[in-house]
């Protein structure tokens, strides 16, 4: 925070245009201003975001503002680029976005260049997944890989598991698995359907000492050596960590392991080789399309002005609906089915980032901080939640994300009904229902007078309820990372509006070391009563179970 008396001024700003304000009833506004979505919507290239159904107006963009200006966002933001430690309790930079960087960028850590090393590693992938791709790279027994599996949890999963969805129609490369949980059930379903002699195991993990990866790792290395002999692993282990000494200790060779840098987090590591999987399954050149997205979305993030960069005006209008108007979710939608994952890889990013209580001085935080994030695909969630999102007493802003185009050019009927959904629903929120058109339907549907009175109060939608839309021509690699560039920028701006350090995740270490101390207990029972009677009951039901 720059200065704490103008950002004092900044959010009574806000809070008494708010307040001062009756509440804007949006199906006016746009009838009373027809340029309404020009003023409140842009574009870069071919990415359209649409934030007029939400009610702001000029004024509200102002001192949103004013207030990022008060907080210093452009000046974190600068920070962020030149690679400041802005993760201060980690003492890291934070340089994700050096990833997605041409060659001769220039980006630096303590005076230190990144480009080569980054450059390096992206190199020694592309060589790998060109071999595995086109057979030269075979397994033990002489045979191609067909199967890949990834091995990782968090940002070592989501990420990969998300992209490599997303870009089923790119994919001319070996099938990718994803194994992320610790039960034993996500190995066991994933094993059944391989064969290990056309099998590669991608072990991603930033700090290779996640409990779940670990036992994972070695259950899929046990299953390989007792079908093909302790020396298979050679052929069918690769490793991606930032941890090359404890990768060495698990048995996998240098030159199978492809590293990255503390100064990229977890949930910001897919553009690392955390993304291997990734290039495996759509290739080099699609990878590095993916990165290049990202990296216009970087460009545009570090040079337009706030009134036009995007992640800052997403970021404010997120904002405003979390501080100012007591939005405690947000929901995002994807109308694209290879975008199911997307939901579960904002919740990462954006609650692991920004669900925190302290701010970066380590004192309380002045406002709410970041909101619960949730999602499914349109329209499948349309037959589930979106009655509360209608009718519901809790106001939840919801985020529509539509391509213009599918890549299914033979049910081009199929994506027009998608995209109807998609902006009806958004019209719907935004316009409600009044008693009177309640009625009036009732009427027209042959009711009697009495029953349409009883049942138009339940056909009412209040409407006035918030969307953003943004709209793309097709899901490519490039798109998409511009996408999730946009996504992380959006989260980096918000938490700088709070005052929070976005780039650690403490609130995750209590329950992990909690597990590792139950552990024995769980096993042995042995001091079972120490702990609280909730979880030693707990406990001894399971034991009972397991002894029976
Ligand atoms: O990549 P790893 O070191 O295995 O970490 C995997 C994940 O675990 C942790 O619990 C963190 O909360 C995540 O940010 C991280 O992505």
């Amino acid at each position: 925070m720059k200065d704490l008396e103008a950002w004092r001024a900044a959010i009574a700003a806000l809070e008494d245009y708010h307040q001062a304000r009756p509440e804007m009833d949006m199906r006016q506004a746009f009838a009373i201003d027809r340029n309404r979505f020009d003023s409140f919507s842009l574009s870069l290239d071919d990415l359209l975001l649409d934030y007029s159904k939400c009610a702001v107006d000029e004024a509200t963009i102002e001192k949103l503002i004013r207030l990022a200006d008060a907080m210093g966002v452009r000046e974190m933001r600068d920070a962020m680029f030149a690679g400041e430690p802005i993760n201060t309790t980690e003492k890291r930079a934070v340089l994700h976005t050096a990833l997605r960087a041409p060659a001769d960028a220039d980006f630096a850590v303590g005076g230190e260049d990144v480009m080569a090393g980054i450059h390096d590693v992206l190199d020694r992938m592309t060589t790998f997944a060109e071999r595995v791709r086109s057979g030269e790279h075979r397994g033990q027994t002489g045979q191609p890989i067909t199967d890949i599996v990834n091995i990782g949890i968090g940002g070592s999963d989501l990420g990969p598991a998300m992209v490599t969805g997303a870009l089923i129609p790119y994919h001319d490369g070996p099938r990718c698995h994803f194994v992320s949980n610790v039960d034993g059930a996500d190995m066991a379903d994933t094993l059944a359907r391989l064969t290990p002699a056309t099998t590669l195991f991608i072990v991603a993990s930033k700090t290779f000492t996640t409990i779940e990866t670990m036992t994972n790792a070695k259950t899929a290395r046990d299953w390989l050596t007792d079908m093909l002999g302790r020396e298979a692993t050679g052929r069918h282990f690769v490793a991606v960590s930032t941890a090359l000494d404890k990768v060495a200790d698990f048995g996998i060779a240098e030159e199978n392991v492809f590293g990255f840098w503390d100064w990229v987090g977890g949930r910001y590591s897919v553009w690392s080789a955390i993304g291997l999987s990734v290039m495996l399954a759509v290739g080099p050149k699609n990878f590095r399309a993916f990165l290049d997205g990202a990296h216009a979305m970087d460009e545009h993030f570090r040079h337009a002005e706030p009134r036009q960069n995007m992640p800052m005006l997403l970021g404010l209008i997120g904002w405003w609906h979390r501080v100012i108007c007591g939005y405690t979710s947000r929901a995002v939608i994807p109308y694209e089915q290879r975008l199911s994952r997307l939901p579960a890889y904002l919740q990462q990013l954006d609650m692991e980032s920004n669900g925190k209580a302290v701010k970066r001085n380590g004192r309380p935080a002045l406002t709410e901080t970041g909101p619960v994030v949730w999602g499914e695909p349109g329209t499948n969630g349309q037959h589930a939640f979106f009655q509360l999102l209608h009718q519901g007493t809790d106001i939840i802003p919801v985020e529509f994300i539509l391509s213009a185009r599918g890549h299914e050019p033979d049910l081009e009927a199929h994506h027009e009904l998608l995209l109807a959904n998609g902006l009806a629903q958004a019209e719907a929120l935004m316009r409600g229902r009044t008693f009177d058109e309640a009625l009036e339907q009732a009427y027209a549907a042959g009711m009697t007078e009495e029953h349409a009175a009883a049942v138009a109060p339940h056909r009412v939608f209040p409407g006035d309820r918030p969307s953003i839309t943004l709209i793309q021509d097709l899901l490519t690699p490039f798109a998409l990372g511009r996408l999730i560039g946009l996504y992380e920028h959006r989260v980096f701006v918000e938490g700088a509006l709070f005052g929070i350090n976005s780039f650690d995740q403490w609130g995750v270490e209590l329950g992990k070391e909690l597990a590792t101390a139950l552990l024995p207990v769980l096993r042995t029972g042995e001091g079972v009563d120490e702990r609280d009677g909730s979880t030693a009951n707990l406990v001894k039901r399971i034991r009972a179970a397991a002894e029976a």
